[in-house]
């Protein structure tokens, strides 16, 4: 019986309880950036293979079985092994004894939307969850923003308000926009084979986001930083993915995890470190009103959790004007 499957066969909550909790957040301090993301690359990276395996197996994930593994195979010859990250699952999530997939564990359902039936929870990664018609929400959402109008002693009939309702639907919808995607789309085939071991980083990607307990937004800006195992990403995707996590009702800490997770997916690669600093604006706005804090969060998988070098040099390149 395998312990370990491709992230692709896994669902939204199995890949979510993939991660050891533990290894998120883990705060960094990071200088201020530049506005606009800009990638690196870098020449310093790799671990040994022993290290690796060590590293990858305190990290929770497994290290592939030889010599299947064509990332191994290819580098053997000339450069030092280095393990695939592939998210262990847990065993309750192995084969049955027939051999088929058991289900798995229903969260309670949240909505009763026509077009939500199978919705489990919209915080999980759920890559394969594409409510056919979020914009038949626009009538419930529109009439929603005209009771609130209402409820604030607003007349919503008078002149500047009568297209409120509607427009605030619409605004909210994009807000939300991630929950219409999915990281297959969205990466629409641009991985590519490619015999390069050395740290990609793209950093400084602008992000939007919700706070889902106040609906008001937060923003900011993520680092990603990603060890290639004979896979590389389209660079834009990297930004997309962010897309996909942040256009959501969030909260930094899962929306940080969440990309580290999708692009294991994507790329299968030897490590995922991402970076992202937050300011909310329920605490600048509102509430405890400090307009100045900003909250940093990361999820460091694989090489960059268990190797302290490459990790270093990821936050160097992150820090770097
Ligand atoms: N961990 C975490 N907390 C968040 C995030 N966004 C908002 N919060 C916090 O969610 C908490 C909600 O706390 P409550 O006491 O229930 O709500 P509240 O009375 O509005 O809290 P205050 O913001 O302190 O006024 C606040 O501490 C927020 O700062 C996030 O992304 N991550
Ligand atoms: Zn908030």
């Amino acid at each position: 019986m395998s312990f370990t499957r491709q992230l692709s066969e896994m669902s939204a909550s199995e890949l979510n309880d993939a991660i050891d909790d533990t290894n998120f957040p883990q705060a960094h301090i990071l200088s201020r950036g530049r506005n606009n993301s800009v990638c690196s690359t870098s020449s310093t990276s790799g671990t040994s293979s022993l290290a690796g395996a060590a590293a990858a197996a305190s990290a929770g994930v497994q290290t592939p079985s030889q010599p299947e593994d064509a990332c191994d195979e290819l580098v053997a010859s000339s450069t030092p092994q280095r393990p695939r990250l592939i998210l262990k699952t847990n065993s309750s999530i192995t084969e049955n004894s027939d051999g088929t997939q058991p289900q798995t564990p229903m969260t309670p359902r949240t909505s009763t939307t026509p077009g939500h039936e199978k919705c489990t929870f919209h915080h999980d990664l759920e890559l394969d969850h594409k409510p056919p018609t979020r914009e038949a929400l626009l009538p419930d959402m529109a009439r929603s923003y005209r009771l609130l109008l209402g409820g604030l002693g607003e007349n919503p009939d008078r002149q500047g308000l009568i297209k409120t309702p509607e427009r605030a639907a619409k605004a909210m919808l994009y807000f939300t926009k991630g929950y219409d995607q999915n990281l297959e789309d969205v990466l629409n085939g641009a991985v590519f084979d490619e015999d390069h071991d050395e740290m990609v980083v793209v950093k400084d990607i602008e992000m939007f986001s919700m706070c889902e307990h106040h609906l008001v937004p937060f923003y900011g800006k993520v680092s990603i930083g990603y060890l290639p195992c004979n896979k590389i990403l389209g660079l834009s995707k990297l930004a997309r993915i962010v897309e996909i996590f942040s256009r959501r009702l969030q909260v930094q800490e899962r929306l940080t995890k969440q990309i580290a997770v999708a692009v294991t997916q994507a790329v299968q690669p030897a490590g995922v470190a991402v970076v992202v600093e937050g300011v909310h604006m329920c605490m600048v706005m509102r509430g405890v009103q400090k307009i100045n804090s900003k909250t940093v969060t990361s999820t460091m998988l694989g090489v960059f959790r268990d190797d302290p070098k490459t990790r270093e040099e990821f936050l160097n390149l992150v820090n770097s004007k």
